[in-house]
């Protein structure tokens, strides 16, 4: 798998040998790998992630040489490190129980990336002038040609659905009380759907099938132990920062979406003016410009356009803004995560009323998942995700509740959001 010339790679091997973590030497090879996935399939790792921006960067990761487990230590290591990337991210309430397995923070600088993109691929392996020509070798042997995924559907049954149809009527009537609209005027309320497979879960097959359906969009895998893992492939950028120049969005409001270029046109016109979708999404775009009137200048805000799915259309305002120096990813990740999109507005009201009306464990579903370096972070926003956990999968879809929100309208966007991925369970 690794396209280097032997003496370059002898040289790499036997060269210098500083033992000093601190000032992390890393090494870059050149390679050639078909398929990303297939890769870090093929691996062994305890630690495995898979990182895909809108851009087409893929990034598989392996193996944690840092684990960052709060939010307030993350500017010092990018301090100490100033040229890796820590990838991971934070769940939808830190302050709720999470996953077993998966914690409310979770930053890590790998020891190995292989980075694609559509001129060059690299293998980088970090710390790797402090190791021993021996460790040097056993790192290299340990690495294994990709393997080819094929995802063949195991049977799968849905166990269980939290909240059940009566149970999401009711949750969404009572979101939408005269009383409860003056005290929250949104709230995300969402479903976890459990599907029990009769063999083995290829979980990595199963995303780069699924990724291959929606190509546009981020991709994530993360697995901190065999047979449990956390992946999506969402449409939805949290915020991604070059230097001092952001981008993000407002991506809410949901309509229907059609094979045909002509019905859908017609259908993307109709949620461009429907007044219901259009306050779903003011909401999240006020409250992102608020979020960011303290901590940068120069903020634009696009106009309305569509952003279209498999099955269904998303209103969505791109929003981009200069920060100010010393703005940290960890106070831009505090203030915009999470967003009305994900949660409702007030943030903390609907998140109450989430942690004690919803009767499931939010955990990963919706959290945020990306990158942070110094020059450059890049986090979307995990929707349109799944949680493995052995023969077990359960699919996390989400609906904005307003004004005007009807629970069976709502319950069918549930669906169509979770459309894509049950078309490849066959469910
Ligand atoms: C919470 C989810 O979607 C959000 C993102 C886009 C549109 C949304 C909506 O129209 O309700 C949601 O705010 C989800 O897919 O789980």
């Amino acid at each position: 798998m690794l396209m280097i010339d032997p003496k370059q790679l002898d040289r790499a091997i036997w060269g210098k040998q500083e033992n000093k973590l601190p000032t992390m030497q890393s090494i870059k090879f050149p390679v050639k790998v078909h398929s990303a996935l297939g890769w870090l399939a093929a691996q062994s790792d305890m630690y495995k992630g898979y990182w895909q921006d809108r851009e087409g960067e893929k990034v598989c990761y392996l193996g944690a040489l840092i684990k960052i487990t709060s939010l307030s230590d993350i500017s010092s290591y990018l301090a100490q490190y100033p040229e890796q990337r820590f990838y991971g991210g934070v769940t939808f309430d830190q302050t709720q129980p999470q996953w077993p397995g998966f914690p409310a923070c979770q930053f890590i600088l790998p020891q190995i990336e292989l980075r694609l993109n559509d001129d060059e691929q690299w293998l980088y392996i970090h710390n790797w002038q402090s190791m021993s020509a021996e460790q040097r070798i056993a790192t290299l042997k340990s690495l294994r040609s990709e393997t080819k995924l094929r995802w063949q559907s195991p049977q799968f049954k849905l166990v269980a659905q939290h909240p059940s149809q009566p149970m999401w009527h009711s949750l969404v009537n009572s979101v939408t009380q005269a009383d409860a609209l003056k005290a929250c005027p949104k709230v995300v309320l969402a479903r976890q759907s459990i599907y029990q497979a009769n063999e083995h879960i290829n979980a990595l097959a199963l995303l780069e099938q699924w990724q291959q359906l929606q190509p546009d969009n981020y991709a994530f895998y993360l697995s901190n132990q065999p047979d449990q893992s956390f992946f999506g492939v969402p449409p939805e950028r949290l915020y991604q920062r070059l230097g001092q120049s952001l981008a993000t969005e407002a991506l809410a409001g949901t309509g229907q979406s059609s094979e045909q270029q002509h019905t859908r046109a017609k259908l993307g016109q109709k949620l461009l003016h429907d007044t219901k979708n259009n306050h779903e999404n003011q909401f999240v775009a006020d409250a992102i410009y608020q979020a960011l009137t303290s901590m940068s200048q120069n903020i634009q805000i696009a106009p309305m356009q569509l952003v279209e799915q498999r099955h269904l259309q998303h209103l969505c305002q791109k929003i981009t803004a200069q920060l100010h120096p010393h703005t940290t990813d960890t106070d831009l990740l505090t203030a915009l995560h999470p967003t009305p999109a994900v949660a409702g507005l007030p943030r903390v009201k609907a998140q109450h009323y989430l942690a004690e009306h919803e009767p499931f464990d939010r955990g990963w579903y919706a959290g945020a998942v990306g990158f942070i370096s110094q020059k450059k972070s890049d986090f979307t926003v995990a929707i349109r995700c799944a949680h493995q956990n052995q023969q077990q999968l359960s699919v996390y879809a989400g609906a904005g509740i307003v004004k005007g929100s009807e629970a069976q309208s709502e319950w069918q966007e549930l669906q169509r959001k979770s459309a894509t991925i049950q078309g490849l369970l066959n469910v």
